[in-house]
């Protein structure tokens, strides 16, 4: 069996169609979602998806803003920055590009983006609400995967999922919305025992560990969906996920690329959000 490919561009281009539609309903009633990005210094995955997200905004109605500060930005410089972009009215949405130079604390920069305004959904608010099952701003990229799951027609209650990986950023959040889509899930990470025999029990296996092709064609149960986090750039400059994709899809039902996967859900969802947020902050619905 060969499995069908989930094409996170294809899914992605769908939620974008209803993202439009409500940002044309916005704008007749003088309301523009604005979404600032800020990233400091040259992390070369940022700058990927600093541009695609810019690409988004304008395609999809947005203001955006990309503030660019240097390497050598002090971290009160950037909590300046932060605490004037919570206070703008014409601002819904505040994503500060991670990592950040090493002489800067990430936490006391998540800590400062007013809530209300977290689009990335990693204030320790939105994501303590994440964990209660409250209304909180969802993190993109386990946003999107839900959605990927979702779009191949499973009913995700009762499935046995497993995800590779606890990172605050994707496993973490994503063993939580598969717990609230009820289905039960096991985590495993760099020191799990016997990783295969576990991930071969998966109906549903999510992998986001950071190792290019790492996943290979036994940690799967075939007709499984395997849902690739990963995004390592070769030395050829390639782009390879964490699962060996011509392996896997021997064995599984459904699969997504990478790119073309998972990368651009999190895009869509960030528009998502930034479109809520811009909601929520005007009391409409
Ligand atoms: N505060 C914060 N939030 C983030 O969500 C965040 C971040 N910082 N720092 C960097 C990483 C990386 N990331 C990507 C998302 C989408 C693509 C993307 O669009 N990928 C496409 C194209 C990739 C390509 O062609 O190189 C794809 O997979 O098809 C890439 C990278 C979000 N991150």
């Amino acid at each position: 069996m060969t499995a069908a490919i989930i094409s996170g561009k294809q899914v992605s281009d769908d939620i974008r169609i209803g993202i439009a539609r409500e940002v044309a309903d916005l704008a007749e009633r003088g309301v523009k979602p604005g979404l600032a990005v800020v990233l400091v210094g040259e992390d070369p995955a940022s700058q990927v998806y600093v541009r695609n997200k810019e690409k988004s905004c304008i395609e999809l109605g947005f203001h955006s803003e990309v503030h660019r500060l240097d390497a050598a930005t002090t971290q009160q410089e950037l909590l300046a920055l932060v605490a004037d972009l919570n206070g703008r009215s014409d601002i819904d949405g505040i994503l500060v590009q991670l990592p950040l130079p090493k002489h800067i604390e990430e936490k006391a920069v998540i800590d400062a983006i007013s809530v209300e305004k977290d689009v990335d959904g990693f204030h320790p608010v939105n994501v303590g609400n994440l964990v209660i099952g409250d209304d909180s701003l969802l993190p993109c990229t386990p946003a999107g995967v839900i959605e990927l799951i979702k779009r191949t027609g499973t009913d995700i209650s009762g499935k046995h999922a497993v995800v590779i990986g606890r990172s605050n950023i994707v496993g973490k959040p994503v063993s939580l919305l598969l717990q609230r889509e009820n289905a039960t899930v096991t985590m495993c990470h760099s020191r799990t025992a016997n990783m295969a025999e576990l991930s071969r029990q998966a109906d549903i296996l999510v992998v986001a560990i950071g190792r290019a092709n790492f996943i290979d064609a036994s940690f799967v149960k075939p007709g499984a969906i395997v849902i690739d986090v990963g995004m390592n750039r070769l030395d050829t400059g390639k782009l390879a996920g964490d699962v060996d994709y011509e392996s896997a899809r021997e064995v599984a039902g459904f699969i997504t690329p990478v790119p073309g996967g998972v990368g651009p859900m999190t895009i869509t969802m960030l528009m998502s959000n930034t479109l809520i947020a811009a909601k929520r902050r005007r009391g409409l619905k």
